[in-house]
């Protein structure tokens, strides 16, 4: 992995995320139930909970693909809850998706260019026209690729179209791509998912160095407990849509409510007939 500095434009540790009493209702069913938590400038937060808990409903509300039905998230004085997903990556707030969302058929390049067309200032008009501006950024944001690209160790593979490449490099590349946007916050749903145990620590170190090299804020959705305990400052605990805990790592681990909540859904899968591979597992670091 190479090394890469912040842009100078996104320079200087990002404003807190501030999550305030947001539900988020669909029809009858409750989703998200009065959720609060922060994440701090720089910190790396967890939001875990057994399968059905509205973390991904939380993510949605976040990234502005969902509206809460009532609630606010701050960001740096913008408020999130009003804005659609191109405006709340405006503000610095990326995301990658639990399904991998590149052009597949596109080069690591141009996916990594495309994260990028919302920081270009000289517009498509002149850059197609390729006027003297319109060139010099061009050159900026291919250099600025290069250097993602290094990073995360994809660097080898600008020129390969993304279908080409194994699965747990194209999840690199999505998170490449969300860098590509110069964000202050990023919002990783489920980034280990599918992967090898290989792949997860190469993925693990980079999230880490994300936050330690370039100092932006994570939000992480993730089911891997191993992952969520190592890297995780916070974590927020959800189960039917309610926060039931919200504490460092340690104390969530021995949290009698977490283990209910985790304990009960083994047994609801149990019931279900679910395999000893059901996704529901108790937080501890151990797996
Ligand atoms: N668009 C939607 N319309 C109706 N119900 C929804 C919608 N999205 C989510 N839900 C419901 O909201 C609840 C929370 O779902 P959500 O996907 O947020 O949970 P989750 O914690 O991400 O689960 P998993 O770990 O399985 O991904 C579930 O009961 C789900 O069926």
């Amino acid at each position: 992995m190479g090394v890469v500095k912040r842009a100078a434009a996104t320079a200087g540790p990002g404003p807190a995320l501030e999550v305030r009493d947001v539900t988020v209702r669909f029809g009858g069913l409750t989703a998200l139930d009065r959720v609060s938590f922060t994440v701090p400038p720089g910190a790396i937060h967890a939001i875990i909970g057994p399968n059905g808990a509205g973390k991904s409903t939380c993510f949605n509300v976040l990234s502005g693909v969902y509206r809460a039905t009532s609630g606010r998230v701050g960001f740096g004085g913008h408020e999130l809850t009003a804005m659609a997903p191109h405006r709340v990556a405006g503000v610095g707030v990326a995301r990658t998706f639990q399904n991998i969302a590149l052009s597949h058929s596109q080069t690591v390049r141009s996916n990594l260019l495309t994260g990028r067309h919302r920081l270009t200032g000289s517009g498509f008009l002149s850059a197609g026209l390729r006027l003297p501006r319109a060139r010099g950024e061009e050159a900026a944001h291919a250099e600025r690729v290069r250097e993602i690209a290094g990073f995360v160790g994809l660097r080898e593979h600008l020129e390969t179209e993304v279908r080409l490449l194994p699965y747990g490099i194209q999840k690199r590349v999505e998170l490449a791509r969300a860098l590509a946007m110069e964000p202050r916050l990023l919002l990783l749903d489920e980034p280990v998912a599918g992967m090898t145990s290989a792949e997860r620590r190469v993925m693990a170190e980079l999230v880490a160095a994300v936050r330690r090299s370039l100092g932006i804020s994570v939000l992480l959705v993730e089911h891997d407990m191993g992952i969520v305990m190592r890297l995780a400052d916070s974590v927020t605990v959800l189960d039917f849509g309610r926060r039931i805990a919200d504490g460092v790592p340690e104390e969530i681990q021995r949290d009698p409510a977490v283990i209910r909540a985790y304990l009960g859904a083994e047994e609801a899968d149990a019931d279900r007939g679910a395999g000893p591979d059901a996704p529901a597992t108790p937080p501890t670091d151990k797996d």
